[in-house]
């Protein structure tokens, strides 16, 4: 009973560790603004367009794909400029192939909304 009642409290500290990663990506990083911000914008746009579950359930993923990689994504520059702030080629490697992740679902997230909102407005 007592190893399960601080199972529970652990996975509730975890969970405002998490959320305050999370704010921490919000307030510190330009581009998760940017992102937060269309985000903002889609939502508001699909309540005005009225798009359906199917769509909502796409936009939700796409968003959050997105916003998830690009935390990582942060993480992972965080680590480099941590373990190796000097220039070296390796780390502009592993930062370019993160940046390039990042790329890859925001190019997924942009023609996902153009195939959800295009038919809607032209
Ligand atoms: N220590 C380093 N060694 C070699 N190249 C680096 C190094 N630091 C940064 N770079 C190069 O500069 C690019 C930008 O790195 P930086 O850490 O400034 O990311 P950023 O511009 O803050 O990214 P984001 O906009 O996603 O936060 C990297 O993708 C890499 O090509």
């Amino acid at each position: 009973m007592h190893k399960e009642e601080s199972f529970v409290e652990n996975r509730i500290k975890s969970v405002g560790f998490a959320l305050r990663g999370a704010l921490l990506l919000i307030r510190t990083e330009a581009s998760i603004k940017i992102q937060v911000g269309l985000a903002i914008l889609v939502t508001i746009a699909g309540f005005y367009f009225q798009i359906s579950p199917t769509e909502w359930i796409l936009q939700v993923l796409a968003i959050s794909m997105v916003v998830g990689v690009e935390g990582a994504n942060t993480a992972i520059e965080k680590i480099c400029d941590f373990v190796h702030p000097e220039f070296d080629k390796r780390i502009g490697f592993i930062k370019d192939v993160s940046a390039g992740a990042v790329m890859l679902v925001s190019i997924g997230a942009i023609i996902v909304g153009l195939i959800i909102y295009l038919p809607k407005i032209f």
